[in-house]
């Protein structure tokens, strides 16, 4: 069951609102629809879902929508049209008083300009909130303090926030927001103001915290590489439009336009891509014991490779086979393949990284063989060339993608 439901959601800037959602419905463009009706069209009609306990990055350059659609989850911004479902209630036919509500309890935001009071105490900022909301003082100060031990303010609850560093206020910002115990954290280019170093410890804590606090994450940031370390899933953004939403790997691996491919190939993959999306599937190339010597030759001859895994009968892996010894083992006029599987290499399994497979690169170019982790039955291969590629950065969508499209073609 999600936790956040958007449904149809449209943004648009502007006075002929109608104007321009009917020419939106038309399919006109956003730079079409600002030249008839001088509206902006901020967020074109998403729709996705967020799960509880998720960690959901939404990213997009500047101007793509991104703060406006998050200002549209809490009704910051009213939405043009469309829904919001919260835990099954259409937040967007709330009045005020019950809108408040949702405000204070379920949600909270945390904004990259901390927008904090500079001359009260940390300890105030935190249980600022809880102080409107008219929680006893004793109450409030104990939420207060518990929630800045949390993100590690402790012994700074009397300095004014005003005299902390950007990482530091950004910790009151992330306290303020946790102090309501909110189960939706809004984060709007939160880390964007601070330093590299800062940034990537930041970003290390609220992964923490996270794990800790099971609380669901709407994130935004403009930087792609914080939103692969820190999404469970991310939503890329453009014009107003959210043109693709995946796991980090998914986005890295099949990007859905030239756009998004464009975003990835700056990223470095090796830490991300899995031998599960770069293997084939396909064990049919692997070689029984019962094909002896010259089933195995003639699996080599079809698929054009000169190294395949054995497999039990069972499929477990058993090693590699290499052309040269099977066609020695022939000349000696053995039958079987026994003495020809090189045993005792290593595996990776569907979750290893490209990094992680790094010491597999052989100069024999073997492929890598991919088991499960509890049955050691064989899954699938990944190729050397894979494995290259990956590792010298080559864009993979155009030579990987074809290169492996016809090893595939071959294979089968
Ligand atoms: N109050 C407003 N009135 C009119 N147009 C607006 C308003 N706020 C945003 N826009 C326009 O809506 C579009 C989306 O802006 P938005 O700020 O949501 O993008 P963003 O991706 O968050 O960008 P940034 O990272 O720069 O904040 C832009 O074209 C912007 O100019």
């Amino acid at each position: 069951m999600s936790k956040l439901k958007i449904e149809a959601l449209t943004l648009i800037f502007g006075k002929e609102k109608e104007e321009a959602l009917s020419l939106l419905k038309q399919g006109k463009s956003k730079a079409e629809i600002l030249k008839k009706t001088g509206c902006t069209v901020a967020v074109k009609n998403a729709n996705f879902e967020i799960e509880q306990g998720e960690f959901f990055v939404i990213m997009g350059l500047s101007g793509s929508g991104k703060s406006s659609l998050l200002r549209c989850l809490n009704r910051l911004i009213e939405p043009t049209s469309g829904k919001v479902i919260l835990n099954q209630v259409d937040i967007t036919s709330l009045q005020d008083q019950q809108l408040q509500q949702v405000r204070r309890k379920e949600m909270a935001m945390v904004f990259q300009k901390f927008g904090l009071l500079p001359h009260r105490s940390v300890l105030e900022n935190v249980a600022f909130g809880l102080e409107l909301q008219g929680v006893a003082e004793q109450e409030r100060l104990e939420k207060a303090q518990s929630v800045i031990n949390l993100v590690g303010l402790h012994g700074y609850e009397q300095q004014h926030t005003a005299s902390l560093s950007g990482g530091m206020q950004q910790r009151v910002g992330l306290a303020r927001a946790l102090a309501n115990d909110p189960e939706i954290l809004l984060m709007d280019e939160a880390f964007s103001a601070l330093d590299p170093l800062i940034r990537t410890q930041m970003q290390d804590e609220l992964i923490d915290l996270q794990q800790k606090m099971h609380k669901t994450i709407v994130f935004i940031t403009h930087d792609l590489d914080e939103a692969i370390r820190l999404g469970d899933r991310i939503a890329i953004m453009k014009d107003g439009e959210v043109i693709q939403i995946g796991t980090p790997e998914d986005i890295l691996t099949s990007p859905a336009t030239a756009y998004v491919s464009s975003f990835v190939e700056k990223v470095d993959r090796k830490s991300i891509v899995t031998a599960a999306s770069l293997m084939f599937e396909k064990p049919t190339v692997a070689i029984y014991k019962k094909d002896g010597v010259e089933g195995s030759l003639r699996k080599m001859r079809s698929s054009g490779l000169t190294s395949l895994p054995a497999v039990s009968a069972d499929k477990h892996f058993l090693g590699f086979v290499y052309l040269k010894d099977i066609l020695e083992l022939k000349a000696q006029g053995h039958k079987t393949i026994e003495k020809a599987i090189l045993r005792d290499l290593p595996v990776a399994y569907p979750e290893s990284t490209v990094e992680q497979m790094l010491p597999f690169i052989a100069e024999n170019g073997r492929a890598v063989p991919v088991v499960d982790k509890d049955s050691n039955k064989l899954l699938g291969i990944v190729a050397q060339t894979s494995l290259l590629i990956e590792t010298t950065g080559a864009c993979w969508q155009n030579v990987n993608g074809n290169m492996m499209d016809n090893l595939q073609k071959e294979i089968v």
